[in-house]
């Protein structure tokens, strides 16, 4: 960005803002994220969102989608469904009874005679009137009772449909932007539906209610049908254009959103209160939130203007043909072609029509609105039911005793380069296989490989018994087998706002607690006495705020993510960095935890920079720029006078005042490591 761009801006007028709020990146924009954020890519990419703002689509999509909300309704409670429905219909009914005994007492005001006789002969009509009012009142007091019980119902329903199929997705595929970005729009639709589902009864309220008062005063008179129609068109127009604009709107800045909303979670992020006191950090994420935030309350004015001035002109046609209404009305009485009861019935029911116009454009214009997110609800679904991990697949050998990649490479979607290229390396149980090198090397890529989250672009893993005689192709695989297998310990693994015991339990949240393995998984990663010393014990909350909360340090979190993973239990354990936070002593207990699960007949993949632990693995693969560069055991690997292993490790031997032995190492610096098959249970 030039520098007359950021001193043009400085000079704009709030208006002269306003109205390139869209095209001109702010300095907060600029500074903090490279650019403008504006989500051009949909346009481009995803013709989705275009094709939907047609008139035509929205036509067809609308009855669709409240037939979906409809059907979820139904689904979700039969009872709350069919009383709206039938609560809705009674309304209809009461509204053109109502018409008709108003039609009645006009008729009989209208008669010739004297006063009380009129007032007399038209009492059974205004009695009718009154029960019709009554019954309307009972009916709108039953739908309300019944649509708030309906509507928590269908957004839970549909959230959890979304959040089934996203939690299924590839994780290779979210990483494609173009999926992510779907998968996230999809987010915000998910409350939509209950707001369709509350508009499509307010919606249909007015419908029924307006289609009776056709259907009386076309039976009054043919004409007065299209008249109503007439005053309909143009406000319907209008907001059904606003709401389109709107949503572009909002599709359009949806990035900003998201770094607005982010910026702001950091200002009350607990791990990020040093930085913004301390640095200054706040200063600045509360000025660019200003900054930005008059970025949108530009939009906003300019999205008010287009919408009144939509306003103006849909209320302008609408008024034209109220006139022309009433003129046409006016001509009929005066003809004679209309008895002047029915021309008064006709007015109190174009007047009433025209009150209800109002809110069913209201309703209409959010119901479309709430329909273009539930369209990327919908579409978030597809796309993730498409791209889901598939449910099905070859069982695994009854023994897997290794995983074995052969020649596999694995490049991440839009990456120029493979994360991992050629790797041919086996993990067996019983060992600690040790992946060590530089950061980037493709460490973290292998084990999400080695786990089957990440299916490689090329070459096998094999999931194979002892001597590889039976065996099963990770891409073939029953995936559910696979992670059924699997124990995780990532770098970043999540730090769950939830109690202590759930923090380790949600290892294997697929199986009922227990409590006492959590106890023995918690003693084995050395936290236990730490839990038991909390007020609330396994009870605590591990995030402060909470009426039971508390808070963990770094190496406490570490602990408890090991407990988690060893709560698990299964018989392939990878561990990324599993020590980084803890003290000296807590890092030997932890390796050595490690070792003896090994022993026990786990297969343990170490990813660690620690190289003292790596000493004491059964087998260490260095990679360099995703290759596999060295592989043996550490005394192997130290006899090679130019090697990477050898390198860092003597590097890191030389920060503690260590020498590396000389070459060959005969020293028995190292523990051998242990004979690699058949041991532990099966
Ligand atoms: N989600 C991703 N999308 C695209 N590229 C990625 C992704 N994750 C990692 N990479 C790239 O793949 C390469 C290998 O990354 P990886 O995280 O596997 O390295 P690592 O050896 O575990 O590094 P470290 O020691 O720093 O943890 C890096 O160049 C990284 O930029």
């Amino acid at each position: 960005m030039t520098r007359t761009g950021t001193r043009r801006d400085r000079q704009d007028t709030p208006d002269a803002k306003s109205t390139r709020a869209e095209d001109t990146a702010s300095d907060a924009e600029r500074e903090l994220y490279g650019g403008r954020l504006r989500y051009d890519q949909s346009f481009v990419r995803h013709v989705g969102p275009l094709t939907r703002l047609s008139f035509r689509h929205m036509a067809a999509a609308l009855p669709r989608m409240v037939a979906l909300v409809l059907r979820t309704g139904w689904r979700t409670d039969r009872r709350a469904m069919a009383g709206v429905v039938a609560a809705q219909l009674g309304q209809g009914v009461a509204a053109a009874w109502g018409l008709v005994a108003v039609n009645s007492v006009l008729t009989n005001l209208f008669a010739e005679g004297p006063t009380a006789d009129k007032l007399r002969d038209a009492l059974p009509a205004l009695a009718a009137l009154a029960a019709t009012a009554v019954a309307a009142a009972l009916l709108t007091a039953w739908s309300t009772a019944m649509s708030g019980r309906l509507e928590p119902q269908v957004e839970r329903a549909v959230s959890a449909r979304y959040y089934t199929a996203v939690t299924r997705v590839e994780l290779e595929a979210t990483e494609r932007p173009e999926v992510q970005r779907v998968l996230e729009a999809g987010r915000f639709g998910t409350d939509s539906a209950r707001s369709m589902l509350m508009l499509s009864v307010g919606v249909g309220n007015v419908l029924i209610s307006m289609v009776a008062a056709a259907v009386v005063l076309a039976s009054l008179h043919w004409l007065l049908l299209p008249m109503l129609l007439v005053i309909a068109l143009p406000k319907g127009w209008g907001a059904v254009s606003s709401a389109r604009r709107e949503y572009v709107s909002k599709l359009h800045w949806i990035d900003h959103r998201r770094a607005i909303a982010s910026l702001l979670g950091f200002l009350t992020r607990p791990h990020a209160q040093g930085e913004i006191r301390v640095h200054a950090a706040g200063t600045k994420l509360l000025k660019s939130y200003e900054e930005m935030s008059h970025q949108t309350e530009a939009e906003q004015r300019r999205l008010a203007r287009a919408q009144a001035s939509t306003d103006l002109v849909a209320g302008g046609f609408a008024g034209v043909a109220s006139l022309a209404c009433y003129g046409v009305l006016w001509w009929l009485l005066a003809d004679g072609s209309l008895p002047l009861a029915v021309g008064g019935t006709a007015v109190l029911a174009i007047r009433a029509s025209t009150a209800r116009l109002t809110s069913l454009v209201q309703q209409v214009n959010r119901l479309y609105e709430e329909l273009l997110f539930l369209t990327d609800t919908e579409d978030a679904i597809a796309l993730a039911t498409e791209n889901a991990i598939p449910t099905t697949g070859a069982a695994l050998p009854a023994h897997v005793r290794q995983i074995r990649l052969d020649h596999v490479s694995y490049t991440y979607p839009g990456a120029d380069s493979p994360a991992v290229r050629d790797v041919s390396l086996h993990v067996r149980r019983g060992e600690v296989t040790a992946l060590v090198g530089a950061n980037g090397s493709g460490k973290t890529t292998l084990t999400k490989v080695l786990s089957g989250l990440l299916l490689p672009s090329d070459g096998q893993v094999w999931w194979e018994d002892a001597d590889g005689s039976d065996r099963v192709d990770l891409r073939d695989a029953d995936r559910a087998e696979v992670f059924a297998l699997v124990g995780l310990l990532a770098q970043d693994f999540p730090r769950w706002e939830m109690t202590a015991a759930a923090n380790v339990a949600i290892g294997a949240g697929d199986r009922v607690r227990d409590m006492s393995r959590v106890n023995s998984a918690a003693r084995s990663a050395g936290v236990l006495k730490l839990i038991e010393s909390l007020r609330h014990g396994w009870d605590s909350i591990v995030h402060k705020g909470y009426e039971r909360g508390v808070q963990l340090s770094g190496g406490q979190w570490q602990k408890l993510g090991t407990a988690r993973s060893l709560y698990r239990e299964a018989p392939f354990l990878l561990v990324d960095e599993p020590t980084s936070a803890l003290d000296p002593h807590a890092e030997i207990a932890a390796f050595e935890g490690l070792w003896s699960l090994a022993e026990e007949g786990h297969a343990v993949v170490l990813v660690t920079h620690r190289l003292a632990a790596t000493a004491n693995a059964d087998r260490i693969y260095v990679l360099d720029q995703g290759r596999v560069a060295e592989e043996g055991t550490h005394e192997q690997l130290m006899t090679r006078p130019d090697g990477i292993y050898r390198g860092m490790f003597t590097a890191q031997a030389a920060q503690y005042g260590a020498v590396a032995p000389p070459i060959p190492s005969q020293t028995g610096h190292a523990p051998a490591p242990r004979p690699a098959e058949g041991v532990g249970p099966q």
